[in-house]
């Protein structure tokens, strides 16, 4: 299988645990953007009340098949957060922020009942660090979260948009330093230092908040933990 076909099948795994959910929350992504347009097809679509979505895109995306999006402030927390991840550790530890969208994703996370991560098997790392590890910052405060960064062993690159050529900007009107070469060994440490740098909105490791479950797509099979 290609790990898109990976993605595909884990996403109709985790189609299961938005039955019978009033309002879910929805990630940012190509796996999730499969279980949205599985989500388009299932049968108790019309059971689903709203979601609460961790971006402009998915948000989008989920009004386009019919489902009315909610900002967090009218819901109160979630049963269910379903979200992909760019690593994830056996110890249900998590490496996201590729697709640009880690902190409302990490806010959602946070008032959700249930963290579901659904990956294909090229995410399952024993440490995470070989993904650039994401930090939202500030624009003002760019240059300085990056000297710190540094301080800390790694190497920041400014986030570019590929179609401008400008920085990227995220849906909160910040910028994003991809962190290479970081050495994390102990996530929960790292994602609370990174997170006391002044300017740092927030950065893509979910050690603090992990996922409850984690659906992989493996093989011909899908395998939770
Ligand atoms: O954290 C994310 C977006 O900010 C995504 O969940 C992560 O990048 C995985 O994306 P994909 O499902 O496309 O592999």
């Amino acid at each position: 299988m290609t790990q898109d076909e990976l993605k595909k099948q884990v996403a109709a795994a985790a189609l299961q645990y938005l039955k019978d959910v009033p309002v879910i929350g929805m990630g940012t992504g190509s796996t999730v953007t499969h279980l949205i347009n599985q989500l388009a097809d299932c049968d108790f679509k019309h059971d689903i009340e709203a979601a609460v979505s961790s971006s402009i895109k998915t948000t989008e995306h989920l009004q386009s098949i019919g489902i009315k999006v909610l900002e967090l402030n009218q819901t109160g927390d979630l049963d269910i957060y379903v979200d992909g991840a760019d690593e994830v550790t056996p110890h249900k530890k998590m490496l996201k922020g590729g697709g640009g969208a880690l902190t409302r994703e990490k806010i959602i996370a946070g008032a959700s009942r249930k963290f579901v991560c659904i990956v294909d098997e090229s995410k399952c790392v024993d440490v995470m660090g070989k993904f650039p590890l994401p930090v939202e910052v500030l624009p003002l405060a760019r240059s300085f979260v990056a000297r710190e960064l540094a301080k800390l062993g790694g190497t920041p690159e400014l986030r570019m948009n590929k179609d401008t050529g400008a920085p990227y900007i995220t849906d909160n009107a910040c910028e994003i330093l991809d962190v290479y070469n970081m050495s994390i060994m102990n996530p929960v440490e790292m994602e609370k230092t990174i997170n006391n740098i002044p300017g740092v909105i927030t950065n893509g490791l979910f050690a603090i908040r992990d996922a409850d479950v984690v659906l992989v797509g493996k093989g011909a099979e899908v395998i939770t933990y």
